[in-house]
C-alpha cells in the first residue's frame, strides 16, 4: 500500500497539500464494508495505531431476528481481519432518527425534497462519530478517514483547508459533503477522491480483499438493496397519508380543475410524469402531465402538460440558510468571493449529486427580513454575520425540476464553498 501513498502523493494539485498521519498517530477509518472503504482501510492498515470503526445507524428486526446491517457489519470485521486490524461497532440508530429520518420525514410531508445523505454526513459521520472520536482520543489527537469520493486539502498558499471534487467526476461526492463544519477539515483524510473507481477495484481485486466485488451501494444509506427503486413504498411506511386533489390552473383565466388524488404531498416528485388518465381525445389536455408545483396551503398537487414545459424551468433560484466551507467571514467577504466567482466566470451551482455543474451569472441579496431597502445599510447590518445570509442566484442556463427543500451547492471551480436550502 506505499504504492498507494506515493501515487496519491504524485497526484496532489501544485500548490495544494494531502496532510498525512506519522508513524505512531491514531486513524480511525470509517469501515462500512464497501471496496471504498476497504481500500481506505488498507492504505493505512501499515500503521500501528490504526483501527476500523462501523457504525450501525438503523436496523430492522420487526419481520427479522438479524439486523437489516449484518451482512453490511460482518463483511467490515471480515476486511478488518484480513488487513490485521482492529474494528469495532458503535450505534448511532437514535442520532440517525432524531437527526436525519425525522427531519427527513418531516419535509417530506410538508411537500419538499429532503436530502438525507447530506443530512448523514453533517449530523451523523462528521458529528456524532466525530464527537466519539474527541472523548475517545482528545480533541485533534487522530485521524478520521473515510471512502468517499471528494479531497480536503490544504492550499499551500494561505494554508486553508478545502473541500475539492474527487478527480472521478463520474464518482464525485462532494455534493453530499457539502453541509460537514468546517472543524472537521484539518484532521480528516479523504484519500480515495484522488483515484478512479476502476483504479480502486483494480486495487481490491490485486489485494484479494474479502469485498472486492462487492457491488456498490447506492443513495440513501438507510434503504436496504432489497427496497431500491421502491422508496415511495418505504416511505407510506412512515407517512400519514394526507389525500389532496391534482389539479391543473388555466394561466389565462386561473380556473382550477380537479383531475385526479393524490396521497400526500410527499408521493410526487417536483417534475415527476404523473400517472392519471387525461382525456386523450381532447386536443387541450392529449399528452403527458408533469407535477410543476406543490400546493402546501391547500394540499393541491399542480400538474402542466409535457416534458419541457416552461412552468418546469428556472433560471433563478432563492437559497437561505447557507452554511459556509469559510473560516470566519462576514458577508462583505463572501459577498466579494461571489463576485470575483463571477467575474472570472467560475462560481457553478449544483443542487443534485453528479449533476453538470451551472453556470452562475449573478447573485442578488435577498432581503426579506429587514426594513431598509439600502444595500449598504443592509450590509451594515449583517456584517460580521455569516449565518442566514439569503439571496437569490441567477443561472446561466434554465433548469428543469428544481424543487424546494433540495440542497443548493456552491462551487468556486471544483473547490465547494458551502452550501443551503433552496426555496425557489
Ligand atoms: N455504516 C458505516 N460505518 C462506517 N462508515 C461508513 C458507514 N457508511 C458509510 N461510511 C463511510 O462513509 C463513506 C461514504 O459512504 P457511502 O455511503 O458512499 O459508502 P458505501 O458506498 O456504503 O461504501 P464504500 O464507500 O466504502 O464503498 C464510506 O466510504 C465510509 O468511509
Amino acid at each position: 500500500m506505499k504504492r498507494c501513498l506515493s501515487l496519491l502523493e504524485k497526484r496532489i494539485p501544485q500548490g495544494w497539500k494531502q496532510l498525512q498521519p506519522s508513524k505512531h498517530d491514531n486513524i480511525v477509518v470509517a469501515m462500512s464494508s464497501g471496496v471504498d472503504s476497504s481500500i481506505a482501510a488498507a492504505i493505512y492498515s501499515s500503521f500501528p495505531n490504526v483501527r476500523g470503526v462501523y457504525m450501525r445507524n438503523w436496523s430492522n428486526k420487526q419481520n427479522d431476528t438479524k439486523n437489516c446491517d449484518e451482512k453490511d457489519w460482518n463483511d467490515a470485521k471480515k476486511v478488518a481481519k484480513y488487513l490485521n486490524i482492529p474494528i469495532e461497532m458503535v450505534n448511532f440508530e437514535k442520532e440517525y432518527w432524531l437527526d436525519v429520518f425525522e427531519p427527513m420525514l418531516n419535509n417530506y410531508e410538508l411537500g419538499l425534497t429532503p436530502n438525507p445523505d447530506i443530512l448523514c454526513n453533517r449530523y451523523i459521520k462528521f458529528g456524532t462519530l466525530k464527537q466519539k472520536l474527541d472523548e475517545m482520543y482528545g480533541v485533534d489527537n487522530y485521524w478520521l478517514v473515510t471512502g468517499h469520493y471528494s479531497r480536503i486539502l490544504q492550499e499551500c498558499r494561505t494554508g486553508q483547508f478545502e473541500l475539492l471534487r474527487g478527480i472521478d467526476s463520474s464518482k464525485d461526492q462532494s455534493y453530499y459533503l457539502s453541509q460537514v463544519k468546517p472543524d472537521i477539515m484539518d484532521r480528516t483524510i479523504l484519500p480515495i477522491g484522488n483515484f478512479y473507481k476502476r483504479e480502486i477495484r483494480q486495487l481490491a481485486k490485486e489485494l484479494q480483499l474479502p469485498t472486492a466485488d462487492k457491488p456498490d451501494s447506492q443513495g440513501i444509506c438507510f434503504v436496504n438493496n432489497s427496497q431500491r427503486g421502491k422508496f415511495k413504498t418505504f416511505l407510506k411506511e412512515y407517512l400519514p397519508s394526507k389525500p389532496g386533489h391534482i389539479i391543473t390552473i388555466d394561466p389565462q383565466s386561473g380556473h382550477k380543475k380537479v383531475w385526479g388524488e393524490h396521497g400526500g404531498l410527499w408521493s410526487y416528485t417536483i417534475g415527476q410524469k404523473v400517472g392519471i388518465p387525461m382525456p386523450q381525445g381532447d386536443p387541450e389536455y392529449r399528452g403527458t402531465w408533469f407535477v410543476s408545483d406543490k400546493l402546501r396551503d391547500t394540499n393541491e398537487i399542480m400538474i402542466v402538460r409535457g416534458r419541457d414545459n416552461p412552468k418546469l424551468f428556472r433560471d433563478h433560484v432563492k437559497i437561505i440558510d447557507m452554511k459556509w466551507l469559510f473560516p470566519e467571514e462576514d458577508l462583505m467577504n463572501i459577498e466579494k468571493t461571489l463576485q470575483e466567482g463571477i467575474q472570472r466566470g467560475d462560481l457553478f451551482l449544483q443542487y443534485r449529486s453528479l449533476q453538470e455543474p451551472i453556470l452562475v451569472d449573478k447573485y442578488e441579496l435577498w432581503k426579506s427580513d429587514q426594513a431598509t431597502n439600502d444595500k449598504n445599510q443592509y450590509i451594515n447590518q449583517r456584517k460580521n454575520q455569516r449565518k442566514n445570509l439569503e439571496f437569490i442566484l441567477t443561472l446561466s442556463c434554465p433548469q428543469r425540476a428544481m424543487a424546494p427543500g433540495q440542497y443548493g451547492c456552491l462551487y468556486l471551480k471544483n473547490r465547494v464553498i458551502g452550501s443551503g436550502t433552496i426555496i425557489l
